[in-house]
């Protein structure tokens, strides 16, 4: 086995490349690749192949897959499968062809012949047993997290249960002092009681320690899995169900924090020790008698109705103050976004109205809920106080009306047991206001899960490796979300290898099409399929991987130009990237800034211009590599030089037989296509042949030609 750093680097694309090749798994975690890291590094280092197969098994298993079982030889019935070779590190085997394998290794993926020989073979096709690790709804979220850390409560409960039992000393301590000791001045049996005494407070405040630290660990586990949870749904949900509001969504994913702040809050530790009121009643009953016990029972049943009589009102404000303040988030979002329109147009005061309106809902539901709370924790208080009073009087009562029974020792550790019963309720007002705040945030949590996600009801989503680009499209009917439907297509054919160009008026459906051509929109009515299948059915990881879209809006996001240009890429080379920025120009930028590549970037591109930016998106298209190119508008904010090198960098790119489909409103694109289809809101108006459509045009009114239109290629595919 070698030890040269490359073997360990195989394994590292191999942990990083694995999630995605079977979309059902589960991304590596940073602790998990770290534990991955260790145990390859001891088996490289140890020269042991059972080691590092023991590494890649935990690989596999923390990926998901129940069993690995390794063979010395792939077969195609359980592809994908990873290959693992001593000399050479991991790989991946895709598919077996007529003449070999198709493999994916940290180079890329290649064709070859035959595999190493010396490797062997693991199937992760069984990973992807479709909801095994992804949970449906948010309560199947929280109650399978909650699943996950059970040990942990039961430990925490078993602390509880010695801290309670320890709290019960101080009482009978008191008892036996007030007593034995005082009326037979018994000093020994002081000090031994004492001695005792003191060892059950330390014993019960290490317990304490000790519970505090269990939850601890226990909510940290929590709130890893469940933000986890969460981002990955949102990651997961089909776009033309994402609610129009960014600032709402972003609320909604951030009221995570109060379930958070709920379920780590220190009156909720607190609230474990309720149960053990029922003991403390009981020890009251047997020192005390029913009287006696009457009164902490009754007010503990008043402190209950008081607090429960508060929480509706709670609820209800919070669920209000929480809608105020998405809304308030998503005015600030488009605040900053628009800034420059604002101020060009003179609206910021339109803006701060806006702005003061919802603050003002928010402010008044916030001081609404805590004048609840705090009118909950008067009451609470008062009734801890009544009750002790009313325990003294009542004990006194008894002490002097019946004979032999109650003692003053009695009297006094059933008043600092009554204390104990009444506790937790003097917690319940704080508790009742983060619990409001929390089960608002699990509704609106609740709502996200509720959308509909990528391969919805789709039980197993097929994996595809290569897309021919043969679309179909039948009485397709799409409208955006509660709205009038906006793209109608009879029956559209777009063949393997067809260069399309998609022509027509402002607001025509052009971008739509393209969106529901790369499956991440699906229409209300009709099919789209891709090679004979249907969209919905293919895994959208898949798609994502095979199917190129280039978007109108081009967006970047906060990081270096390289983090930009490598967005989703995996084991894509220097060199690739600095060949693909001289092809498109965009190597010009990086050579005439002193970061070069590490240039830095702002949230949403800041820092470069429109045309640069989309420079960077059709590089970043390039360096993907995909199998059907779906372009809207790649060269709108370009000047002729820029489109033109973009135009020549495209056709260099694009592979014969691949299809592409351009939308555009520049003639000069459309060399690029060889046929081109001119759509309508009702429809496809003319669909044909690139020249016949384009002379249709000019007769009607003329248009442009553009600059250099070449004869269609060869490779381009025959025109419809
Ligand atoms: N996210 C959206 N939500 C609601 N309606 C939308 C959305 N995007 C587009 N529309 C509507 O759908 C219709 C088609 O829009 P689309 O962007 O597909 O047109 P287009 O032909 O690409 O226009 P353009 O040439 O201006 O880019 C328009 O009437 C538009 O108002």
């Amino acid at each position: 086995m070698s030890e040269t750093p490359s073997l360990i680097a195989t394994f590292h694309w191999l942990g990083r490349r694995l999630p995605q090749v079977t979309d059902a798994l589960q991304p590596l975690s940073l602790h998990a690749m770290a534990q991955f890291d260790g145990r390859l590094r001891t088996a490289i280092d140890g020269r042991s192949e059972d080691k590092l197969f023991a590494a890649v098994d935990y690989l596999l298993i923390t990926l998901g897959v129940k069993s690995p079982q390794w063979r010395d030889e792939a077969l195609a019935a359980v592809l994908p499968a990873i290959g693992v070779h001593p000399d050479l590190g991991g790989y991946i085997v895709h598919q077996q062809t007529t003449t070999g394998w198709m493999i994916e290794d940290a180079g890329g993926s290649r064709h070859l012949s035959q595999l190493p020989p010396g490797s062997r073979f693991a199937s992760v096709a069984d990973a992807s047993e479709p909801g095994e690790t992804l949970y449906r709804t948010a309560a199947q979220l929280f109650k399978g997290v909650l699943k996950e850390n059970r040990r942990f409560f039961v430990l925490a409960a078993i602390a509880s249960v010695i801290i309670n039992v320890l709290a019960l000393m101080t009482s009978l301590y008191t008892m036996q002092v007030y007593d034995r000791v005082i009326p037979s001045q018994g000093l020994s049996t002081l000090y031994a009681l004492t001695a005792g005494v003191a060892i059950s407070l330390v014993l019960e405040l290490v317990g304490k320690f000790a519970r505090a630290a269990i939850l601890d660990y226990a909510i940290r586990n929590m709130d890893e899995s469940l933000s986890h949870g969460i981002f990955q749904r949102l990651l997961r949900i089909r776009m033309d169900q994402l609610p129009s509001s960014v600032g709402t969504l972003s609320g909604q994913l951030r009221s995570y924090e109060m379930i958070r702040s709920f379920a780590s809050s220190v009156s909720l530790y607190l609230l474990v020790d309720a149960p053990f009121a029922l003991l403390f009643l009981v020890v009251i009953l047997m020192l005390a008698g029913p009287i006696v016990t009457s009164v902490p029972v009754a007010f503990l049943v008043l402190a209950l109705i008081i607090g429960f009589g508060h929480r509706q009102a709670m609820e209800r404000h919070a669920k209000s103050g929480m809608r105020a303040s998405h809304r308030k988030l998503g005015l600030l979002v488009e605040t900053v976004e628009g800034a420059e329109v604002i101020k060009a147009s003179g609206a910021g005061w339109r803006f701060l109205n806006r702005w003061n309106e919802l603050s003002r809902v928010n402010i008044e539901e916030d001081m609404k809920l805590r004048h609840l709370g705090e009118s909950a924790g008067y009451y609470a208080g008062f009734m801890q106080q009544s009750a002790y009073v009313l325990l003294v009087a009542v004990g006194a009562y008894v002490a002097s009306t019946s004979q032999g029974g109650l003692t003053s020792g009695g009297i006094i550790a059933c008043s600092i047991l009554s204390g104990r019963v009444l506790q937790p309720v003097g917690m319940l007002p704080g508790l009742m206001v983060q619990w409001a705040n929390a089960r608002s945030a699990m509704t609106s949590i609740a709502h996200l899960f509720k959308l509909k996600q990528d391969n919805h009801e789709v039980g197993r989503p097929m994996s595809v490796h290569r897309l021919e680009g043969a679309f179909e499209m039948r009485d397709l009917e799409f409208a955006y979300r509660d709205q009038d439907v906006v793209l109608k297509i009879e029956s559209l054919a777009i063949q393997p290898g067809e260069r399309v160009g998609i022509l027509g008026t402002v607001g025509s459906g052009k971008s739509t099409l393209l969106k529901l051509m790369t499956g991440m929109y699906t229409p209300a009515k009709g099919s789209i399929s891709v090679d004979g299948i249907d969209l919905q059915q293919i895994s959208r990881v898949h798609l994502s991987e095979r199917l190129g879209y280039l978007p109108q809006d081009t967006r970047l996001f906060a990081g270096t130009l390289r983090d930009n240009l490598l967005l989703g890429a995996i084991g894509t080379t220097d060199q690739q990237v600095v060949a693909a920025c001289e092809l498109t120009g965009l190597a010009s930028i990086v050579k005439g800034h002193r970061k070069g590549f590490d240039l830095p970037i702002a949230e949403g591109g800041a820092g470069l211009s429109g045309g640069q930016r989309q420079l960077v998106a059709l590089t970043r298209m390039i360096l993907t590599t995909p199998d059907v190119w779906l372009l809207d508008e790649p060269t709108a904010s370009m000047d002729d030089n820029s489109e033109a090198r973009a135009i020549e960098a495209l056709r260099a790119s694009m592979v014969a037989g691949q299809t592409m489909v351009l939308v555009t409103h520049k003639p000069a694109l459309l060399q690029l296509v060889d046929r081109v289809i001119i759509l309508t809101p009702n429809g496809v108006a003319v669909d044909g042949p690139r020249t016949q459509v384009l002379n249709q045009i000019t007769r009607v009114r003329p248009i442009r030609e553009p600059a250099s239109m070449p004869a269609p290629r060869a490779e381009m595919g025959g025109v419809a």
